[in-house]
């Protein structure tokens, strides 16, 4: 039975500092570079063994990956990465301090904006320093349909087809896949592969560096279990943690 193991990156020096974050590409912090060991020494303690990784375009998951594969001695593992897989943009809100955004707009625009299905931030202005227009490492996408801004439901938008084309493939030779990759990228194939509603969505939090593993059915990739973490209990509190982001 494929397995399937989704890990948020560690902890970064914006989740740190407590700013929306999105596609700017910053380096995980100290914590976050620990809990990346740790994922790793639960991928060995608890013998889940990758066959392939996919993560994003950002040095943060793929720094976590590197990680947290050196300690299961699984550096070697073919590797793909796709800005499918990137962290929702967070439009003009990446850079801005959670808390503050909490206290200017109220807690009913910022849960909006935070968790919502298909509320985007506005958009980010080209010329910002946090814009990711003409950024070399997005050749391949066309520069006008870099975004500006996303919601949740965008990002399922552009994560499914390379679901489908490159990942869903893999695990239907038999491979055991590990994705490293976002909060809310995760979340929203969470979403997908749990067919879960568009407002029970706003609920889920997803917390750093503890692989999550879905066991799929063979030929159908449907979970044949509820998905389970390696760390339960680090789990719930790290998920209450992003849960109560802003409110400090
Ligand atoms: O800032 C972000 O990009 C994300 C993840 O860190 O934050 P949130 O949990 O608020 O969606």
């Amino acid at each position: 039975m494929p397995k399937l193991i989704l890990v948020r990156h560690g902890q970064s020096e914006w989740n740190e500092k407590n700013l929306f974050t999105g596609w700017v590409d910053v380096s995980l912090s100290k914590i976050g570079e620990a809990e990346a060991k740790k994922a790793g020494q639960l991928l060995h303690e608890q013998k889940v063994k990758p066959d392939v990784l996919f993560t994003s375009k950002l040095s943060r998951a793929i720094n976590t990956a590197n990680i947290a594969l050196a300690q299961t001695d699984r550096l070697w593992i073919p590797v793909k990465r796709s800005w499918r897989l990137n962290e929702r943009h967070y439009g003009s809100l990446q850079g801005l301090d959670k808390a503050e955004t909490l206290k200017t707009y109220g807690p009913e625009k910022f849960q909006t904006w935070r968790r919502s299905f298909d509320v985007p931030p506005p958009p980010i202005e080209a010329t910002s320093k946090y814009s990711q227009k003409g950024d070399e490492r997005y050749s391949d996408i066309p520069n006008d349909l870099v975004p500006e801004t996303e919601s949740l439901s965008l990002v399922i938008d552009r994560l499914l087809p390379y679901w489908q084309d490159e990942i869903a493939k893999e695990l239907l030779e038999g491979k055991d896949v590990m994705i490293v990759a976002h909060g809310n990228s995760l979340r929203g194939l969470v979403k997908y592969l749990d067919n879960i509603s568009d407002a029970d969505i706003a609920g889920l939090n997803i917390p750093t560096a503890i692989p999550l593993v879905f066991e799929l059915e063979p030929k159908t990739l449907k979970p044949t279990k509820p998905y389970y973490y390696l760390d339960p209990e680090a789990a719930a509190a790290g998920a209450a943690a992003v849960a109560n982001q802003g409110k400090k």
